[in-house]
């Protein structure tokens, strides 16, 4: 655990594994924080440098005034690999976490080794929905719209069979701070990023969860279409968070595209 400050805010990260091998970045989803890797981890800590960190507003970090923007988020990626003289790694993000990877392979492509997208598109929701849920947000905070996040993150048998993994991770969920939360969808509802999508040259890989209910696969589908080369690979009896409800499957995906990248 280590926190350093970038961009005038303090970011909460770990690195992890072997400190001369490839570096490895995990991006967080909304309204989760770097636990989500955990699960994930353990495949790649033996061959990579692995780093994990809570975007701004979330986790440990610093949640400074809404709103913001996925820009923001990069900057602040870009500042924390400066920080810990990572000169080029593979971008692992989930959900905005891979809009913020889409990003930073568009601003700094001679940092990106390689991309997984999981559970992402270069355009998520709508932005009447996201000022909806900004609102909500506003109103009355993350406990009112927390059992239907839940929703989407993970699929019914999930929630029937690990139901006191549920209430774990709706506590991380509603334990976010309301203006990093609703700062950070406020970034995702500005952020159209399918113009530029065809200017990714890292070798990109997209995952989507068959029963996702925030990004299905076709929308997944439609970003891979847009990215050249990029392959798209179905998780069978996955939400939107299959870093948590499948990590094997999840992890052997990641390191078979950072295997055929070139990475080890
Ligand atoms: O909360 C959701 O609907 C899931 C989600 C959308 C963008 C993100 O990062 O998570």
């Amino acid at each position: 655990m280590a926190f350093t400050r970038v961009n005038g805010i303090v970011l909460h990260h770990q690195v992890l594994g072997q400190a001369d091998g490839p570096a490895l970045v995990f991006v967080n989803s909304l309204g989760s924080d770097l636990r989500i890797w955990q699960d994930v981890v353990p495949a790649f800590a033996d061959r990579y440098r692995i780093v994990l960190y809570d975007k701004r507003g979330h986790g440990l970090s610093d949640a400074p005034p809404a709103p913001y923007t996925i820009d923001d988020h990069t900057d602040d990626l870009l500042a924390l690999l400066d920080q810990l003289k990572v000169d080029r790694a593979a971008v692992v993000g989930l959900s905005v976490g891979g809009m913020i990877g889409q990003r930073i392979a568009v601003r700094a492509p001679e940092r990106v080794r390689a991309l997984v997208l999981c559970c992402t598109a270069a355009k998520i929701g709508t932005s009447e929905s996201w000022a909806e849920r900004i609102a909500a947000v506003e109103d009355g905070g993350i406990e009112p719209i927390a059992d239907a996040v839940l929703q989407r993150w993970f699929t019914p048998l999930f929630r029937e069979t690990r139901p006191d993994e549920v209430v774990g991770w709706r506590n991380m969920l509603v334990r976010t701070p309301d203006h990093g939360y609703a700062g950070t969808c406020a970034a995702i509802r500005d952020a159209d990023l399918r113009p530029d999508a065809g200017r990714i040259a890292a070798p990109t890989l997209c995952v989507a969860g068959d029963q996702d209910g925030s990004t299905p696969a076709d929308v997944v589908k439609g970003t891979a279409d847009l990215i050249p080369g990029a392959r798209f690979a179905l998780i069978d009896g996955a939400g939107h968070i299959p870093c948590v409800e499948k990590p094997a499957v999840l992890s052997r995906l990641i390191g078979q595209h950072l295997e055929e990248a070139g990475l080890v």
